[in-house]
């Protein structure tokens, strides 16, 4: 895993596109998951500027989101499928056949989820997954608790979820209770993976991801800690409880964090107590 710590969210943004980018550059018929929630949205407009200003070309593109609300409609302003198309879809020069988004008003959940895995196969799976975050853990929505799931399915949602996401909607009544998710085992198998967290409501999660070096099910994030090709990008408000714990360690190196590198992008150049294994 390596870690980039951004100076701020802006910085955050440019860093995650131009991994999208380059990734699209090499491979322009890249497969892409995409996250949705508040993090992603300067990294989808640095993307729209890029196609605008810089020619990126998202024809071949594939997409497949992680997840959406379950009873919600695609036309709902507060659908995975509304976002998507206003703050990114619309603004690049994407096929609509290419974006796979999971349907909320799916009949037969089961089959619809079962379809959207074999579909991301035929696609040869995920090259490129980008993430948020829950500051329970939960990526995707695969909330924490005593089992995680391994395939796409219809996923209750938790309290603390439902609030933290009450601030897209009216009323705490209006938000879904549930919703339709990829699992573990498919995000896990992306080729790649990029991990974004930014400000200090998150800080406690990505103190608790990076520090602990461990993997539990009360901690979906951390099954990330698996994988080897993981690059998390935090700013400095959500690196704050992370790197203060560490550099009271005493000799101010970043030695908790031993499974990766840990990259100060901001000061351009790795510190010299960064560990790189
Ligand atoms: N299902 C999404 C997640 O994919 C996202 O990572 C999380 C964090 O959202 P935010 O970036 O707004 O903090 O919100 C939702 O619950």
């Amino acid at each position: 895993m390596d870690l980039i710590i951004a100076k701020d969210y802006s910085d955050l943004s440019r860093r995650a596109s131009r991994i999208i980018a380059s990734e699209i550059k090499k491979k322009p018929d890249l497969v892409l998951g995409l996250a949705t929630g508040s993090t992603p949205l300067g990294t989808y407009q640095e993307l729209v500027r890029l196609y605008r200003e810089e020619g990126l070309d998202f024809s071949r593109v594939v997409t497949f989101n992680l997840d959406e609300y379950y009873g919600i409609s695609m036309d709902n302003p507060q659908s995975y499928h509304y976002y998507m198309f206003e703050n990114f879809f619309k603004h690049v020069n994407i096929k609509p056949e290419n974006i796979h988004i999971p349907d909320g008003m799916a009949g037969d959940v089961e089959a619809h989820c079962k379809k959207y895995d074999e579909e991301i196969a035929k696609y040869g799976g995920i090259d490129l997954q980008l993430l948020g975050i829950g500051q329970n853990g939960h990526i995707g929505f695969n909330e924490p608790g005593d089992e995680l799931l391994t395939a796409t399915h219809l996923t209750n949602l938790t309290q603390n979820t439902i609030e933290a996401n009450s601030r897209f909607f009216k009323s705490m009544d209006e938000v879904p209770k549930q919703a339709i998710t990829m699992g573990l085992g498919t995000i896990i198998q992306a080729k790649k993976i990029v991990l974004l967290a930014s400000g200090k409501n998150k800080a406690e999660i990505m103190a608790e991801l990076l520090d602990e070096n461990a993997v539990s099910t009360k901690n979906p994030a951390s099954f990330l800690l698996l994988h080897k090709d993981v690059t998390v990008i935090i700013d400095e408000e959500a690196a704050m409880l992370y790197s203060s714990m560490s550099h009271e360690s005493g000799d101010g190196s970043l030695k908790k964090f031993m499974l990766g590198k840990c990259f100060y992008g901001h000061l351009n150049k790795k510190r010299p107590s960064d560990h790189s294994v």
